[in-house]
């Protein structure tokens, strides 16, 4: 029989009510966790990766207990946390520790080290002063500090030694899990390595399950065993680390590696989003919530223009929906002059407009043709709510109808890797070919 994970989430959601008025009447919600299933196996480490704003954060203060959830269950080693109180909860306190990106948070400037790290085993109820401080010296020198270290201040260490200080404070209650949100982000590149290093190290030596918390595919990529990859609230794609790495299956997985510099230099066609925007969580995109920014979203079935043309066209529409059009591509609503077809409008034309989002070419499918023309002109004419309205009418694709279900991952470049892992992608879920490759979660984002 295979042993209970550590942490189990399903279903999570975590929603914060946007209040307006003296009454504070609910007038919308922030959907910062919308819907999020994983495991932490004992002793993994699992990544959770993605950019500002898609929740990584809010998902790891839910696991904690320090907020909670607006739906869903967080289970530490079989219990739900929600149901904790007196000695239980005082328990899961100390087995499930926080590392913070800013060991400053962490630390009181007016504690000496030693009372900071020994603090967590005063409350925990280690009464013999003594004995703490034995338990502290030994903990510091196991994170490459020094025993002497035990009467120095905080404001006397270097970042990376605070940083080794805070980890020292989590260790020191014996955790079962820890969750590092973005642990080294505020440090410089020599440091960070030097840090990974330490919570590899201690993981494996302490048998700890760690939940790191990162927007670095980097970290992730380094540390992690498995990872899961978020968007706008929800886990878009999740397997091992090094084969989801490989082999993106979920094209904003790929648009993430593309961000980051690589030595090799065929990873640079891996994708760039449509437009730059991430929409608000308050509001998101219907569908894939992916779709306005992705450049594989699938195009129209009538649609009859090649594969290329039909990003260059989903540019079009998607940045007209945000407002990111060049300022080339856009005429002065003020202007008196005619829009109609090549006329001039506020000092632009509909050719001029066709030629700034990169559509000069004429069309072979006829309706396609003449709806970009048409919002071209509109664009000239200054009217970009026009042109919004036509460019969605004559181009919607699935993924803003449909919401894609996790299916299993694509076998990748190496078939003998362990393929675990799901992605939610209709470019891989249409016509339920697939079937979903962990029992991890309970269905809709599950990944
Ligand atoms: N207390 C709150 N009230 C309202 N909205 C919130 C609150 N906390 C977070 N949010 C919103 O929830 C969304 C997710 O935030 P979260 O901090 O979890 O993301 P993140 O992926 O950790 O990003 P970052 O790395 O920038 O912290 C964001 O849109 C954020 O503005």
């Amino acid at each position: 029989m295979t042993e209970e994970p550590i942490c189990s989430v399903r279903g999570l959601e975590k929603h914060y009510p946007i209040t307006r008025g003296l009454l504070r009447r609910e007038v919308g919600r922030v959907r910062a966790v919308d819907g999020v299933s994983f495991d932490v196996e004992r002793g993994e480490a699992l990544g959770i990766v993605g950019e500002s704003g898609s929740g990584k954060t809010t998902t790891a203060h839910t696991v904690l207990g320090l907020e909670e959830p607006t739906a869903g269950e967080v289970r530490f080693d079989g219990d739900p946390v929600s149901e904790l109180s007196g000695d239980e909860r005082r328990d899961f306190r100390r087995r499930a520790q926080l590392i913070v990106q800013d060991p400053n948070d962490a630390l009181d400037p007016r504690m000496t080290i030693g009372e900071a790290v020994a603090e967590p085993l005063r409350i925990h109820g280690l009464d013999d002063a003594d004995r703490r401080r034995a338990i502290v010296a030994d903990i510091l020198e196991r994170v490459g500090l020094s025993g002497d270290d035990l009467d120095r201040y905080p404001h006397e260490f270097s970042g990376g030694e605070k940083q080794r200080i805070s980890i020292a404070r989590a260790l020191v209650v014996s955790p079962d899990l820890i969750v590092a949100d973005e642990p080294t982000s505020a440090l410089d590149a020599r440091v960070r390595s030097e840090i990974l290093d330490l919570l590899d190290r201690i993981r494996r030596e302490f048998d700890i399950a760690v939940l790191f918390i990162s927007h670095d595919l980097d970290v992730i990529r380094r540390s992690c065993d498995r990872i899961a990859v978020m968007y706008l609230g929800e886990i878009v794609e999740r397997g091992a680390t090094e084969t989801v790495l490989a082999d993106p299956a979920h094209p904003y997985t790929r648009v993430l590696l593309s961000s980051v510099p690589s030595l090799d230099p065929t990873d640079r066609e891996l994708g760039r989003p449509l437009t730059d925007t991430v929409p608000n969580p308050s509001d998101p995109p219907s569908g894939c919530r992916f779709h306005p920014r992705c450049p594989d979203v699938i195009p129209p079935d009538d649609l009859s223009v090649p594969e290329e043309t039909w990003r260059t066209i989903a540019g079009f529409r998607f940045s007209v929906q945000a407002g990111e059009l060049p300022e080339s591509a856009v005429g002065d609503r003020e202007s008196e002059t005619p829009t109609s077809g090549d006329g001039d409008a506020g000092g632009r034309t509909a050719t001029e407009v066709r030629r700034a989002v990169g559509l000069s070419e004429e069309l072979r499918d006829p309706e396609a043709e003449a709806a970009v023309e048409d919002a071209a002109a509109e664009l000239a004419a200054g009217d970009v709510d026009a042109a919004d309205e036509i460019l969605a009418a004559a181009f919607t694709s699935v993924c803003e109808r449909e919401t894609p279900a996790a299916v299993a991952r694509p076998a990748g470049r190496d078939a003998d890797r362990d393929a675990t892992g799901t992605v939610s992608c209709l470019r891989h879920g249409r016509g339920g070919t697939s079937e979903p490759a962990r029992s991890d979660g309970d269905g809709k984002n599950e990944s």
